[in-house]
């Protein structure tokens, strides 16, 4: 019974047969080694057992096998999943009703999470944002550094049975089989939900119950998306930036009657009934409002209070900023959901008038309507001022089709704002566009006072300070004061209070509450009268007024009593700003002028090099006063020959540095005196030449033609000498040419028949023609 198990070497090339426990060995790395010491240790030979452990290992994989099949087939034909993309909101959704399910909480291994958000967008559905405070189950304030290290679990990878409204289902989590490169291991995910039968309401149920409860969180807020461009790809998208209690729309100060109109109107246009209205007339549903007015007037208080009002949610852009490009505008009005309210910022300072290369001073008419102007996005407000901030160009017309083309949603409320009306076009404002405009103005006294009365008015849910009893704080929660009382009732000693008499405090602290709080109100107002009768009307803006009285937020009178200094303080920083920004539009108008000037001078030198290029300097001087020139130009016409003519008569290689200034002034001499020359019968003419074909190449001996067309400006031509230098230049062994030139002036030659046999001194006229 000593008999060794043999330990066959198994490999390429082996001679050894391979035995079953080899090909054990190699499915079951370490079979041989168990083999081995058995038989040595306990005597028991695995040889005898291994058609049974064949047999067992055969089973084990074809139930693997079959049993993956029939999940597979089950699932396909008897079961209704519903898969979970990571990168939409909805995994948000699922993930927070998951999170407080029992069958999560009760799991033996988990996610612990501080935040259930995808973690492929997180920044975009980012639920830290609120900016509101919020209280725990006793009434106290959580911090924002407890808040956030809230935990929850959620299950771990695998499959998880629940029961939801008596049904059986499965949530299920798993990592992807392949990973994706771009994301991290924790990042990747795979979620779904399945039921058994092939009716998936169950599922619908289960996502929608999820989706109400995760909007419940939001009713009373107003959610703030603006657009960004996505990470590295550049892409635009709509990022979620914060959930903020919905202001009302009391708080905002305005106009009572202008208030009123416009909910108004937002309210019968969000009607149903005047959506099917539009649909039946062939009306784009669509409404657009136009709020303008001085910087920290209340525009965008006013657009937030709206959307808070109406519960919509509120898309902002601003078209200074580096998302508004034409492309990217279009991209993000094409993803707006169909109900919302979009903020259109600044549409003044997209430089989307026609003048967009002025100054923004000279930017003040705007009484085109041409739809076409590209304009370079700017934005005042910057150090750069008119300077475009981006290289992207938004043009008039791009956005006008933007805001009613194909991709702009029908039923959303579109809002303008603007510092500048006078510098809108006007096709970007009209009816249609936008069908009301609200005007915002810098404080009267009538929206001082109100806006003091606002800010020192006690409301009820202020948190006042901890020395008062009926204090809601962290450092003394409503939890600690019940205890307190209880720990007092329990004291020995103290006498239980009856309910009438309970009842009978109880209304006797709301009454000197009541009259404490209409008191204090009282004392505001004559306050806030007093503040508002110092404050010159319509010299600061609401946001300036509200920003020196939150200076001293818990003292009224400190207020009132400062106001003076204030005002002497605020007035001169307003000068030491308006002259930074004068003498910044200075500067920068200088360089403006001088980036045009040097712009204009480069143009012209283009120009000139162009036309110098194509002109022909046809140059006779017989002048006995101009001999030195007569003699150079010769000299010239001789170079230029020799060298087979060259393109550009003054930049002749053959041309000297010194002859260069000669030979221009003589140009322009010869221009000035064309007439004059002609006259005296010496003729020097400079033509130039835009275009010079020679029509037929003149074989030798035979007629050639040469046409010279556009001659702006030819004296006219002695027709034997012109023609002698074209035929040097163009058709040396032509004996007859025809130059045919553009009328020009009152003096111009139309056509000249000429003989070949000419003299050679004009032959610079055409030396640029060759
Ligand atoms: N009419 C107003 N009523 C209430 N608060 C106002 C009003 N105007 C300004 N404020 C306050 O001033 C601040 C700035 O206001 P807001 O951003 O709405 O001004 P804006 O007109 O949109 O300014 P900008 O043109 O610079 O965008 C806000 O905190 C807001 O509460």
């Amino acid at each position: 019974m000593n008999e060794t198990v043999s330990l066959p070497v198994v490999g390429l090339g082996s001679e050894s047969p391979i035995n079953p426990i080899t090909m054990l060995d190699y499915l079951f790395p370490g079979f041989n080694l168990l083999a081995n010491f058995l038989q040595t240790h306990l005597g028991i030979n695995l040889n005898l057992y291994l058609p049974v452990l064949l047999s067992l290992s055969f089973v084990a994989a074809a139930w693997r096998y079959l049993s993956s099949w029939i999940s597979d087939t089950v699932e396909s034909h008897l079961m209704s999943v519903v898969d979970v993309r990571t990168d939409d909101e909805i995994y948000n959704m699922l993930m927070g009703w998951v999170a407080q399910q029992t069958f999560s909480q009760g799991a033996r291994r988990f996610v612990a999470n501080t935040n259930l958000n995808s973690r492929l967008y997180w920044w975009m559905w980012s639920r830290d944002d609120d900016d509101e405070e919020e209280t725990d189950e006793t009434g106290a304030i959580v911090s924002k550094e407890k808040k956030k290290k809230a935990l929850a679990y959620t299950p771990t990878f695998g499959s998880h049975w629940f029961i939801y409204r008596r049904r059986l289902l499965i949530f299920r989590r798993q990592q992807p089989a392949q990973q994706n490169a771009f994301y991290s291991k924790s990042e990747s995910e795979e979620i779904s939900i399945s039921c058994f039968g092939r009716n998936p309401w169950i599922l619908k149920e289960l996502l929608n119950e999820a989706r109400q409860m995760y909007m419940k969180r939001d009713e009373a807020k107003t959610l703030i998306y603006r657009g960004t461009l996505k990470g590295t790809s550049l892409e635009p998208r709509w990022q979620r930036c914060m959930a903020r209690t919905s202001r009302p729309f009391s708080t905002v100060i305005l106009n009572e009657d202008v208030k009123k109109k416009l909910i108004e109107d937002v309210t019968d246009y969000l009607n149903p009934a005047t959506r099917r209205w539009y649909a039946n007339r062939g009306i784009p549903y669509r409404r657009g409002y136009l709020l303008w007015g001085p910087p920290g007037t209340g525009k965008s208080s006013l657009s937030l209070a709206l959307a808070g009002f109406f519960k919509m949610r509120i898309y902002i852009v601003s078209l200074s900023s580096m998302t508004a490009t034409e492309e990217n505008l279009a991209s993000l009005f094409a993803e707006l959901p169909r109900r919302c309210v979009v903020l259109l910022e600044d549409i003044d300072t997209a430089g989307l008038t026609h003048t967009r290369d002025e100054n923004n001073s000279d930017t003040s008419t705007s009484d085109t309507t041409d739809t076409t102007t590209t304009a370079v996005i700017t934005d005042p407000k910057s150090p750069t001022g008119n300077k475009p901030v981006h290289p992207g160009r938004l043009s008039l017309s791009g956005l006008l089709n933007i805001l009613d083309g194909v991709a702009s949603q029908e039923g959303r409320v579109l809002i303008m704002t603007t510092n500048h009306l006078e510098k809108l076009d006007k096709a970007l404002i009209r009816p249609g566009r936008v069908d009301m405009q609200v005007k915002f103005d810098k404080a009267d006294p009538g929206m001082t006072s109100a806006i003091f009365r606002a800010i020192y008015a006690p409301l009820e849910e202020d948190n006042l300070p901890s020395s008062s009893p009926t204090t809601t704080t962290s450092s003394t929660s409503p939890a600690l004061a019940a205890l307190e009382k209880k720990l007092q009732s329990l004291t020995p000693g103290s006498s239980p209070v009856s309910g009438d008499q309970a009842q009978a405090q109880k209304e006797k602290e709301d009454k000197e509450k009541q009259q404490k709080l209409e008191s204090t109100l009282q004392k505001i107002t004559l306050l806030a009268d007093e503040f508002a009768s110092k404050i010159p009307t319509l010299e600061f803006s609401p946001a300036e007024i509200q920003g020196y009285l939150l200076k001293n937020k818990r003292d009224p009178e400190a207020a009132v009593a400062g106001v003076d200094e204030w005002l002497v303080v605020a007035r001169k920083e307003q000068k030491e700003r308006e002259v930074e920004l004068a003498l910044k539009k200075e500067e920068e108008a200088k360089k403006a002028r001088k980036k045009a000037a040097k712009k204009a001078k480069k143009k012209a030198k283009k120009g000139k090099d162009k036309k110098k290029k194509k002109k022909v300097v046809v140059e006779e001087s017989s002048d006995d006063d101009d001999d030195e020139d007569e003699d150079d130009s010769a000299a010239e016409s001789d170079d230029d020959d020799a060298s087979g003519s060259e393109d550009d008569g003054e930049g002749s290689g053959s041309e000297s540095e010194e002859e260069k200034p000669k030979r221009k002034g003589r140009k322009k001499k010869a221009k000035k005196s064309g007439k004059k020359k002609k006259e005296e019968n010496n003729t020097t003419v400079v033509a130039p030449v835009v275009e010079v074909r020679v029509d037929t190449p003149p074989p030798s001996g035979s007629e050639a033609d040469a046409k010279i067309a556009g001659v702006p400006e030819l004296t006219k031509l002695d027709n034997e000498q012109t023609a002698a230098a074209a035929l040097v230049v163009v058709a040396a062994p032509a004996k007859t040419m025809t130059i045919d030139t553009k009328k020009a002036n009152e003096e111009p030659v139309e056509k000249a028949q000429v003989s070949g046999d000419s003299g050679y001194g004009a032959a610079s006229a055409v030396e640029a023609a060759a």
